[in-house]
């Protein structure tokens, strides 16, 4: 492809004609031909590498200053952002063969995404995902490393998705994804807001910058369906100027839950529009998963599908991996694994069960190493605030001593009249939440959900899934 057809409003006169070989902005994967992106990280400036990777046979270099390199270097302002719509050129702008759905927040993404494909999917419209847990393209499973993954990945997922014949594509898009235009020229049909809360503050300057980072979103999308329950939301909807539709589960929006009635075994409620309403039975339980739903429904509506072909794909739906998810016992307590990672997230699952724990609810949680350390005493006192005993563990350590991370964790409840144990490992947490709970009793193991592995010191990754922990400990306790 030549250098031209790469980057729009042709800055690049002088060697437009030069034939380009491949594009990255990683100096490990430059060859002969290729046009080099130099992106500054937290651990590594491209610019510093690029007089070198001319020599290594790359024919551009993109830079944000200029770097001595004369025509060969084409410099822009902002280098992430120019690497993502090139990533959209080289894979022949497949976003534009796709629709698209978005949706971003800080919890409920995964929630809501899955539920929208399968929607989509149970009324013959042909799917891709991009998500935290896989991306898939209909039926088929890909591996993935990060919820939004980068750019250059993205653009050939996107790719595949659309040479598979899929019609739509639902995905996370995630704070990460935005503010470093991993998503490339994508333009969003509709684009969903859940809420925001603490999370990522090791990444973001604050709350203002993270909330900042979500909005770019809806400034690349034909219809925003936005979370009006939420602070942000609110302020969110009064800023954005596309066409918006608000979401409701305590009415006063576009689109609103009434009439809710929650169990241990799932909900129903009023989905109500105007003067219309639809009565919808889900297996989801927790009034989150209310909202979560009412976002999906709306944004499918706003996506051209009818109510009717909606509700009965709802009704049968299970639920996501690792969300609310119980995992047999045959016993008189109940263990539910979950994602909750963030203190809203914990309030809000513990709050939902807590609703139909007919004994005590005990909680187990650690919080992931280099991430965040300030939501780390905010869990705790989100997770008291309706557990009955906590079980203080790690979640995935990855650099960090996991004893410092608990440390972190107890600032949240030390001195104050809380019911907790500390156990390090959290195999041996799960053993012992096993061991004491009673006839009841609900075990909440939260933080880990899907994942089926746990990231020690080195970023080493062990085997580690929750459901066969649960089934080890159950064999060993002989309960
Ligand atoms: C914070 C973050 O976004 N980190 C990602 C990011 O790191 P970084 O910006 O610091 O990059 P860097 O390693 O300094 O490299 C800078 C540039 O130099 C290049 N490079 C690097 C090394 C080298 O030898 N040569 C070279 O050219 C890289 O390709 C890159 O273009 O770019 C790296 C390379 O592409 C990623 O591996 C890394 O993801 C790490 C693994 C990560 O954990 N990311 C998480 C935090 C993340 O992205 N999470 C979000 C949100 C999750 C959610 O809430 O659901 C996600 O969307 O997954
Ligand atoms: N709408 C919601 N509001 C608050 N908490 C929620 C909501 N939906 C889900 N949760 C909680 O957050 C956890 C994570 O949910 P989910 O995986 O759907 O979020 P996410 O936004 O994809 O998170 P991540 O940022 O890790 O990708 C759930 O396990 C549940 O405890
Ligand atoms: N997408 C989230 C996942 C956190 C999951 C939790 N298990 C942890 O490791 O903190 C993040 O990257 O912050
Ligand atoms: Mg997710």
């Amino acid at each position: 492809m030549k250098l031209r057809d790469l980057i729009e409003n042709n800055a690049v006169t002088a060697i437009g004609d030069t034939e380009i070989s491949s594009v990255t902005d990683d100096t490990r994967k430059v060859t002969e031909g290729s046009l080099f992106v130099c992106v500054k990280g937290g651990s590594f400036d491209g610019h510093t590498a690029a007089a070198e990777m001319l020599e290594k046979g790359a024919a551009a270099v993109v830079c944000e200053r200029d770097l001595g390199l004369g025509d060969r270097q084409i410099i822009t302002e902002n280098s992430r952002k120019l690497y993502g719509q090139i990533c959209s050129a080289w894979f022949g702008h497949p976003e534009k063969k796709l629709k698209m759905i978005g949706v971003t927040g800080t919890n409920g993404k995964t929630t809501i995404t899955n539920v929208i494909k399968y929607i989509l999917m149970k009324n013959g419209h042909k799917t891709g995902l991009v998500g935290t847990i896989q991306n898939e393209i209909g039926e088929e499973i890909l591996h993935t490393d990060n919820t939004t993954p980068m750019a250059y990945d993205f653009m050939g997922l996107l790719a595949k998705m659309a040479d598979a014949g899929c019609e739509y594509v639902v995905m996370e898009v995630s704070s990460f994804g935005l503010c470093q235009y991993r998503i490339g020229s994508s333009y969003f049909d509709v684009a969903v807001f859940t809420n925001l809360t603490q999370d990522h503050l090791d990444y973001h300057k604050d709350m203002e910058d993270y909330y900042q980072a979500k909005k770019m979103l809806f400034d690349i999308c034909g219809c925003a369906v936005i979370n009006s329950d939420d602070d942000y939301g609110r302020r969110l909807y009064g800023e954005t100027v596309c066409t918006k539709r608000s979401f409701s589960v305590k009415g006063n929006a576009d689109y609103y839950a009434d009439g809710i009635k929650i169990k241990s075994t799932g909900s129903s409620f009023w989905f109500c529009s105007g003067d219309k309403s639809h009565l919808v039975k889900t297996r989801m339980p927790g009034m989150f998963n209310v909202s979560n739903i009412t976002a999906a429904i709306a944004a499918c509506l706003e996506a051209g599908l009818t109510i009717d072909n909606i509700i009965p794909a709802i009704e049968e739906y299970n639920g996501v991996k690792g969300r609310c998810e119980v995992i047999p016992t045959g016993l008189d307590f109940t263990v539910i694994c979950d994602y909750a990672h963030t203190p809203d997230a914990l309030e809000n699952i513990l709050r939902s069960v807590k609703e139909y724990t007919e004994n005590d609810l005990i909680c187990l949680f650690g919080c992931g190493g280099n991430r965040d350390a300030a939501k780390r005493p905010k869990m705790a006192q989100a997770a008291a605030k309706y557990a009955d005993k906590l079980i203080i563990t790690s979640d995935n350590p990855r650099n960090e001593k996991p004893e410092a991370i608990i440390d972190d964790i107890l600032a949240g409840v030390k001195d104050k009249p809380v019911n907790y144990d500390v156990v390090t490992d959290r195999r041996e947490a799960i053993f012992h939440a096993l061991k004491i709970a009673e006839k009841g009793d609900i075990i909440v193991l939260a933080g880990k959900g899907h994942e089926d592995y746990q990231i020690l010191a080195g970023m080493e990754h062990i085997h580690f899934d929750e459901r066969e922990v649960v089934a080890e400990g159950l064999r060993l306790l002989k309960k």
